[in-house]
Order: C-alpha cells, then sequence, then structure tokens
C-alpha cells in the first residue's frame, strides 16, 4: 500500500500541489485523472523520486519514503510523459543500455532484453534503428525499458499522448497483464475513457488537489442520482415534467427523477398509450466528466 499524506509542492510561486492525501492499493491500477497543469506529474516525479523537495510524508508498504528512497526506487519503474530514447541504437541495444544501468548483466540481462521485447510485441524490430519506429513503437520500448528491473510498483504518465491506436491497445494489454502478475501501477490521464477502462481506483486532481477519489462507482454513487434518457419521435418536453426536471440532450431528454426504476416503467407505459415511436428509453448516470464538470466548473479537457 503506498500512502501519502498531504503532500504539497511549489515552484516558485506556484502552487503545484496542496494537501494531496491518497493510497493506493497493492496490486491495482490506480487512475489520476484531472485536466492539463492539475499536477498529475508533479506528483509522480514526487513518488519516482525525482522532485525530492516537497511537504508532508509518504510511506510504501509501512516503509517512510524519503528514508528508504534507494530501496524503495529499486520496485519502480517510472515511464515519463516524454519520450526519451537513444535514437541512433536499436532497440534491443537501447534496452541492453538500459539494463546495464539498473546493474543486469551477462545472461541475465539477454533473458530481461529478450523477454521485454516479447512483451511489447517489438522482437521481430529489435535490430532496427529507433529512428524508424513510430511514435507509438518508441513508447513501447520506453515503457519496456522501464520493466527491466521487475519493477512491483509502476508509474506511467500519460503514456498514450502521441501513440497510434494499435500501441495503445498493446500498451493496454501490458497493463492488464503486469497488474495480473501483482504490479501496483499509477496511471495519469485526461481521458476519462482510459481511466474508466484500465483502473480500479482514480483519483480527480484539478489545480493541485485532489477533489475527489475512490472508486468509479463510489464516486458515481456519491454524486449523481441515477436519471432517464427518453428519445421518441414528436416527444415534446411538456410531456415529461410530471416526471422530474428535463434537459435536453443530443436528439432526447434526460430526465432527473428521485426513483428512476418506478419513473422509468411509468414512462414507458405512458410512451405506449400514446403511441409514440420511442428510439431510446434507458436509466443512466453521468459520467466522470460530468462530476469533474459539477466540482470543479471546468473540464477535463480543452474544448477547442
Ligand atoms: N519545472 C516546473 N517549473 C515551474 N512550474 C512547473 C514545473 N513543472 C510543473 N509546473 C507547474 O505546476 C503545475 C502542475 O504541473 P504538472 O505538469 O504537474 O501538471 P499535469 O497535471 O501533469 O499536467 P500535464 O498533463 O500538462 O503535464 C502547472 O501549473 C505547471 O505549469
Amino acid at each position: 500500500m503506498i500512502h501519502l499524506e498531504k503532500i504539497g509542492k511549489t515552484y516558485g510561486s506556484q502552487q503545484a500541489l496542496r494537501d494531496v492525501s491518497l493510497s493506493i492499493p497493492p496490486r491495482t491500477c490506480y487512475g489520476l485523472l484531472g485536466p492539463n497543469g492539475a499536477g498529475k506529474s508533479t506528483l509522480m516525479k514526487i513518488l519516482a523520486g525525482i522532485v525530492l523537495d516537497y511537504s508532508g510524508a509518504i510511506d510504501v508498504d509501512g516503509q517512510n519514503f524519503g528514508k528508504n528512497l534507494n530501496a524503495i526506487q529499486q520496485r519502480i519503474g517510472y515511464i515519463p510523459q516524454e519520450i526519451s530514447l537513444e535514437q541512433t541504437l536499436s532497440a534491443r541495444d537501447h534496452l541492453r543500455f538500459f539494463g546495464q544501468i539498473y546493474g543486469l548483466r551477462g545472461s541475465n540481462l539477454q533473458k530481461r532484453v529478450n523477454s521485454i521485447l516479447e512483451m511489447v510485441g517489438l522482437a521481430e524490430r529489435q535490430k532496427d534503428a529507433l529512428t524508424t519506429y513510430s511514435g507509438g513503437m518508441k513508447r513501447r520500448i520506453n515503457i519496456g525499458a522501464a520493466l527491466l528491473h521487475q519493477p512491483d510498483i509502476l508509474i506511467m504518465d500519460e503514456p498514450t499522448v502521441g501513440v497510434d491506436p494499435q500501441s495503445r491497445n498493446y500498451i493496454f494489454d501490458l497493463i492488464r497483464q503486469l497488474k495480473s502478475q501483482g504490479t501496483t501501477i499509477l496511471y495519469s490521464s485526461h481521458y476519462m475513457e482510459e481511466i474508466q477502462l484500465l483502473c480500479d481506483e482514480l483519483a480527480l486532481i484539478d489545480e493541485g488537489q485532489v477533489i475527489e477519489s475512490g472508486t468509479i462507482s463510489g464516486i458515481r454513487q456519491r454524486h449523481t442520482e441515477p436519471s432517464i434518457y427518453v428519445e421518441a419521435r414528436g416527444l415534446k418536453k411538456e410531456q415529461l415534467q410530471s416526471y422530474g426536471a428535463v434537459h435536453s440532450r443530443q436528439s432526447g431528454y434526460v430526465i432527473e427523477t428521485g426513483d428512476a426504476l418506478s419513473a422509468i416503467q411509468s414512462l414507458s407505459a405512458n410512451l405506449q398509450k400514446q403511441g409514440l415511436d420511442v428510439q431510446r428509453l434507458e436509466i443512466t448516470q453521468s459520467s466522470l466528466e460530468d462530476i469533474f464538470l459539477e466540482l470543479t466548473g471546468s473540464s477535463l479537457r480543452d474544448t477547442a
């Protein structure tokens, strides 16, 4: 278990993190979801042992992070947002070079390099120079380099930025595989869909603060009442107002209602009686994006 207690960090007068407290359970994928500039990278750099001047306390499996930094760092693999590769080398030589930095030698080094090349799906291209690789392939090698020393904690800072769909799927499969092998993964993104797909728990971060945390279903339960979405040809807003507050959305309406189940039953019967052609009628819940907007007043992504 990783515990962060009131972590704060300033860059000059810029407060990048304030009072961030989180508990990251072992063998889970934990998401940090927030817009650009929220403080996700800073938090990850602190946990990777790169940013050292912060306030607050961290412990990893009961060990004080600051006092046991060298030992804990050996358990951590960190994949920065920026891809950093020695481009003139082949993928194999690049991994060998990084393996040596991690202290791997001889047959152990060969074995780890082979296994990583298989894991990231680039064994066939291992002899090609990295300059010939696509952005997604470079990202996969970058991830592989962080796995050479078999870390049980993996920190991934927006690993799918600039990545093609095929490589993105490789990365997602790799994350699932590592998690099933017991790795704890900290994953940052400003894409709600990725966090929903991969993460067991998450923290919503905005302006350096954790504004919510927990499981996706727990967060949804705390912040939204189920509502009804209905789409029917010729249906007017006024016909729905007896069920609750009605808002237009896409080609239909969302009805906020206290008891969605009984309301949907009664609405279904009513629409049928009126002979309306119903295209969609379902119970819905707010997305993480809606909740983020509700809590912060701003959106997760630039709307440009
Ligand atoms: N080295 C630095 N010097 C000064 N300010 C910094 C530095 N690094 C980050 N910041 C500032 O700290 C705040 C948090 O930045 P951070 O990179 O941690 O956010 P982020 O959520 O990871 O965003 P992004 O997705 O854009 O990387 C921002 O206001 C950023 O401008």
